[in-house]
């Protein structure tokens, strides 16, 4: 792991970091680490993932949400992963900034040529966690996640799949029902193949028609003046399936707000409290 830099913050330390990373094929990957003063190796705290959005990269929910702050004040380490693997070199990467570059959608791709590097699920899931906890002070046993659209989706994805390796789950304007909108269609048509039966893994909404519950409720925030609202996140497939499977699940939305920074801005707090009463 190498650090490409390193600054103090709200009364503890950000640093960006990199590494080759083995899940995303030899690739180097990029992570931001935040640790509050008076977390050390004795007193290890829980750490709390951020995924962020389409279009983003390591450094856009740590310097955008105002989450610093907040993280401090409550003892939590945060993790801010890349959206997807740099430099692949596969033709068309760069072509959309909805898909491949910047778009890496938190899942491990089971088709050429994307399967030999876009496996950003995996890199979350089982990777940099395991370079995190060898490298900081967290609890291996306390991890939350949480994240933006993209990053939202990704949040809801991995901690209904697997609830042992993540206690806490939240999600700002989240993709909720990928398989069917128009950005989810184009990254697992090309990432996971034609056949649909292999989307539902990955799929928030139809998780939880499997039965995958999480044992916390979710919490997840919506603007109604969210340019993507209707098209592309429709929160209405998740309340849905939430109420048929079971899962506790706090839905807000907010008349007036949109799907920037802005929004996150101002509902940031709530998740932290969130994820700190469950970790
Ligand atoms: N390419 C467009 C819009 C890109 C955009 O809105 N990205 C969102 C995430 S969308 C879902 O994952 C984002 O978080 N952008 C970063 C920001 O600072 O707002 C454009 O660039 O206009």
């Amino acid at each position: 792991m190498q650090t490409r830099s390193a600054q103090r913050c709200f009364g503890g330390n950000l640093g960006f970091h990199s590494h080759v990373s083995e899940a995303l094929g030899g690739l180097d990957a990029r992570f931001g680490v935040f640790v509050p003063d008076g977390v050390d190796a004795a007193s290890p705290a829980p750490a709390l993932y951020a995924l962020a959005g389409l279009t983003c990269n390591e450094e856009t929910f740590a310097t955008k949400s105002a989450v610093l702050r907040l993280a401090a004040d409550h003892r939590l380490v945060m993790v801010f992963p890349d959206t997807s693997p740099r430099g692949a070199g596969i033709p068309g990467e760069d072509a959309d900034w909805d898909f491949g570059t910047g778009a890496g959608f938190y899942l491990d791709a089971t088709e050429a040529p994307w399967s030999a590097h876009y496996c950003m699920g995996s890199y979350v899931n089982d990777e940099l966690p395991t370079l995190v906890e060898a490298n900081f002070p967290v609890r291996p046993d306390r991890r939350g996640i949480m994240g933006h659209s993209m990053g939202g989706y990704g949040a809801l994805a991995l901690g209904l799949s697997d609830p042992t390796r993540w206690h806490s789950v939240s999600a700002f304007a989240p993709i909720c029902h990928p398989s069917d909108v128009p950005w989810g269609r184009k990254a697992f048509s090309a990432y996971l193949g034609p056949d649909r039966a292999s989307w539902a893994a990955h799929d928030p909404t139809l998780l939880l028609r499997a039965g995958k519950v999480h044992p916390t409720t979710l919490l997840v925030d919506q603007g109604e003046a969210d340019q993507f609202l209707d098209e592309q996140l429709r929160p209405d497939r998740l309340e849905q399936a939430a109420a048929e499977a079971g899962q506790s699940l706090t839905l807000r939305r907010h008349a007036g707000y949109d799907h920037s920074y802005w929004f996150i801005q101002s509902f940031i707090a709530d998740h932290i409290e969130h994820h700190s009463r469950l970790l």
